[in-house]
């Protein structure tokens, strides 16, 4: 990229620079002259494009060479060694190839299914020993570790069915004679315990029963443009709309972690891509959908089989043939045009590799013209290319060049090279820049980082303790999705299950209302020129909700500093948070929420500064809003920054899990520091007070870390709304002390974090957060 950007002449980057949407063909066509006669910009084009220079080819060698070493690690009975390895050469192994006049890849799950029946991991070994069969139905191997997983997993009468067909496709006496003996062993298994036939299905995807019922119109406002309201008044908690993607990206960060196709977690049993070495799939069903039919070794008429009883032959063919042909798969695959091994979708931004992801769907689906024309029409999605940097357009325009000639040169669109296609894609990418959403996904962890996936309390030596994170998994497109405005005080919130979006209120909605989900930056959590920042920085849009148009108290509290005066308990503003909150044109009304300020005297503060100007507020930097006080901010915001080098330092330990009594001293100094110098309600005191409880729960000094966790929570308290999710988050962690130490107030704490986690995901919260019924086990046993 920094070769080809320095490379473009400077009267060219001007031009580019300055352009608005109407001059996109212009520029783009003077652009792609200049690239057209510059040969490096080819090389790099072959190199990204070219499947004999890709980077993210199958390879047989390396495959045997991962297996090697699999085989290795396995003898050595390094298990999860020995799993990593097999699942590496499955990424990388040619479909077709064979070894030892076995198809590699049945090989590799028969491989990967014994480690995985060493590991116990039963069901997966039983999908992966499947998977083999429906590559190699003869597979003696692959039958009898089926029959093994089946019987470990209670379901003896397929097992039986599996140990026979294995002995039917064994050839060697000693093989049959195992077999046989398994076989014994089982069906004496089976007379003891009552076979229960338990369902694997190979893609449990999420059952999505509930509906939105309430009927939402679009309306168009003069600062917002189009946006969803309310057509009847909407209870907290409604369901109002659902989504599937138009396309998908996954992150960077999650390739190795989380499904390509559903972004849901990977299994152990992972499953690649047919024809690259880049994605991975939690199920055939996910990379079907994802990359299309694979080729596939149908089971023939083996006469192998002609000696089955016809109950064991429609077994066979029920596990052989699977029912993939059963399932509705979308009929575009959109990774397809991706694949071969090239390395561009791997090396290029995600916004640009989502962009191709959309054209060659729209082109597909035949919404956009073969010229790609009216690409941008047919997607409605608002765009603001004009407002972007001069950095921002030429990097915009190169990529969208090389996007073209890399979609050309690998999947061979149709779509014609020149200044009218390339300003498609152009404008494309800066629709996909303000519309796309960010795909997150929930994730419990312990104070040692740990996952805690199963939603058990993870213990270690007598530390119980759980935080929760957000996953930022991927991005995607949604059409009707995208047609919501974002609002700092928002009052529907978007999850995901799997790719499908839902979107839920919060509060309740009247009739006519703007429904409004927060795109990132919310009141409470950042002050308002810092939203605003975000917001124009990313979206490349002004900020019109009420958390920035209307004084409200969190942004006054949010960064601001004790009134040097020690009796004061007056609140002191720096001049930036002062010219944003000035700059606000409604002002603070009695109808903000006053109640979790009841007993304090911080709400009249703004008021009054407020009613003494009739209008605008009045309202000094660096003095105190109450007395009047001046504060010397300088020396103040020094102190603050020596304190946070201090706490910074504790984060560090604590990322590296290395917490030592004297970190925990001189953090506990530097929160004196910081207490002394900021407002009670700085969210920055709840934020070293929750590094502290953090570090005391590492150190087993739980006690300590409750008194922490609840220091934190209360100034969480006066930031946000009391059912915000932010406070629930901050609960789990202190329900999991409260519950290690034995204390009973845990069931408040669990009663709260569900009541708001219900608000917020209805009756999906057991999918979304399945750690909430572990809490709310132990809640019955304290009630108990
Ligand atoms: C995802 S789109 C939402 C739909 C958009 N209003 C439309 O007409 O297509 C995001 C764009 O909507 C507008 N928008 C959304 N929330 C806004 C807000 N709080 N204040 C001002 N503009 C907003 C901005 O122009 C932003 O770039």
């Amino acid at each position: 990229m920094e070769k080809l950007k320095s490379a473009v002449p400077d009267s060219l980057k001007r031009m580019v620079g300055e352009s608005t949407s109407d001059d996109l063909p212009r520029t783009c066509s003077s652009l792609l002259d200049f690239f057209l006669h510059f040969e490096p910009f080819h090389q790099i084009v072959r190199d990204l494009a070219d499947p004999e220079s890709g980077l993210c080819g199958k390879s047989k060698d390396a495959a045997l060479e991962a297996k090697r070493t699999g085989n290795q690690c396995f003898l050595r009975g390094d298990y999860a060694k020995a799993l990593a390895c097999y699942s590496q050469a499955l990424r990388v192994a040619p479909f077709e190839a064979d070894d030892m006049e076995t198809n590699l890849f049945a090989t590799l799950y028969v491989n990967r299914a014994t480690v995985l029946l060493k590991m116990n991991l039963l069901t997966e070994c039983l999908r992966d020993c499947t998977r083999a069969l429906q590559i190699s139905p003869t597979h003696a191997k692959a039958w009898y570790r089926r029959g093994k997983a089946n019987a470990s997993l209670g379901n003896y009468d397929n097992a039986v069915r599996d140990l026979n067909v294995a002995e039917s496709v064994e050839s060697s006496v000693g093989g049959k004679k195992q077999i046989e003996g398994e076989l014994k062993i089982i069906l004496e298994q089976c007379k003891r315990t009552s076979s229960s036939v338990l369902q694997h299905n190979e893609n449990d995807l999420v059952a999505v029963d509930e509906q939105p019922q309430i009927k939402l119109r679009c309306v168009t406002t003069q600062d917002k443009g189009r946006g969803m309201a309310s057509s009847c008044d909407i209870s907290p908690a409604s369901l109002v709309h659902i989504e599937e993607p138009f396309a998908v990206i996954i992150s960077k960060q999650c390739r190795e972690t989380h499904c390509h196709y559903c972004l849901n977690d990977l299994p152990a049993d992972k499953v690649p891509c047919g024809s690259c070495s880049i994605s991975l799939y939690c199920s055939k069903l996910c990379q079907i959908r994802a990359g299309g039919k694979m080729f596939r070794t149908y089971p023939k008429d083996h006469d192998i089989f002609k000696n089955l009883s016809s109950d064991l032959g429609k077994y066979v063919a029920e596990i052989t043939l699977g029912n993939d042909s059963d399932q509705d798969i979308e009929d575009i695959p959109e990774h397809k045009h991706e694949c071969q091994g090239v390395h561009w979708p791997a090396v290029l931004p995600s916004e640009i590799v989502l962009a191709g992801r959309v054209l060659v769907k729209s082109m597909v689906q035949k919404s956009a013209t073969r010229d790609g024309s009216n690409l941008v029409e047919c997607l409605e999605l608002s765009q603001f290319y004009t407002q972007m940097d001069i950095e921002s357009k030429l990097v915009l325009h190169i990529y969208s060049i090389v996007l073209v000639y890399c979609l050309q040169h690998s999947y061979a669109i149709e779509l014609p090279i020149n200044g009218v296609s390339v300003s498609q894609i152009i404008t494309l990418v800066s629709q996909i820049t303000v519309n796309c959403m960010t795909v997150v996904r929930m994730k419990s962890v312990d104070a040692h980082g740990l996952p805690d996936q199963f939603g058990e309390f993870s213990c270690s030596g007598n530390v119980l303790t759980s935080n929760v994170e957000q996953v930022r998994v991927g991005k995607a497109i949604y059409r009707a999705g995208s047609l919501f405005n974002h609002s700092c005080q928002p009052n529907v919130h978007a999850y995901f299950l799997s790719r499908t979006l839902h979107i839920r209120t919060t509060k309740f909605v009247a009739a006519g209302c703007p429904l409004e989900l927060s795109y990132g930056p919310q009141v409470g959590l950042w002050d308002c020129k810092d939203r605003l920042k975000f917001l124009e920085d990313e979206y490349l849009f002004r900020c019109q909700c009420s958390g920035c148009s209307e004084v409200n108290l969190s942004d006054f509290i949010i960064n601001a500093f004790h009134c040097v005066n020690p009796n004061c308990s007056g609140i002191v503003l720096e001049s930036s948070v002062v010219n944003c909150e000035k700059q606000k044109c409604k002002h603070f009304t009695r109808s903000n929420k006053l109640d979790k300020y009841e007993n304090d005297d911080i709400h009249e503060m703004p008021q009054h500064a407020l009613d003494q100007s009739n209008g605008s507020l009045q309202i000094s930097p660096s003095h105190c809003l109450k007395c009047g006080s001046y504060c010397n901010l300088e020396s103040s915001r020094a102190e603050v920054n020596k304190a946070w080098t201090r706490i910074k330092r504790l984060q560090d330990s604590i990322t590296a899990k290395e917490i030592s009594s004297t970190a925990i001293s001189d953090a506990l100094g530097a929160l004196g520091s910081l207490k002394s110098k900021l407002h009670p309600y700085n969210r920055g005191i709840a934020e070293a007070e929750d590094n502290l409880a953090q570090a005391f729960c590492l150190a087993g000094e739980l006690q300590l870390a409750m008194d922490h966790c609840k220091a934190s929570i209360r100034i969480l308290e006066k930031l946000h709304d009391p059912n915000d999710i932010v406070i629930a988050n901050e609960l789990v962690k202190l329900s999991s002390i409260q519950i290690s130490l034995g204390d009973i107030t845990a069931v408040d704490s669990i009663h709260r974090i569900s009541d708001t986690f219900s608000l917020y995901y209805g009756d999906h919260v057991n999918l979304v957060f399945p750690y909430l019924q572990s809490l709310q086990e132990r809640q019955k046993s304290f009630v108990q």
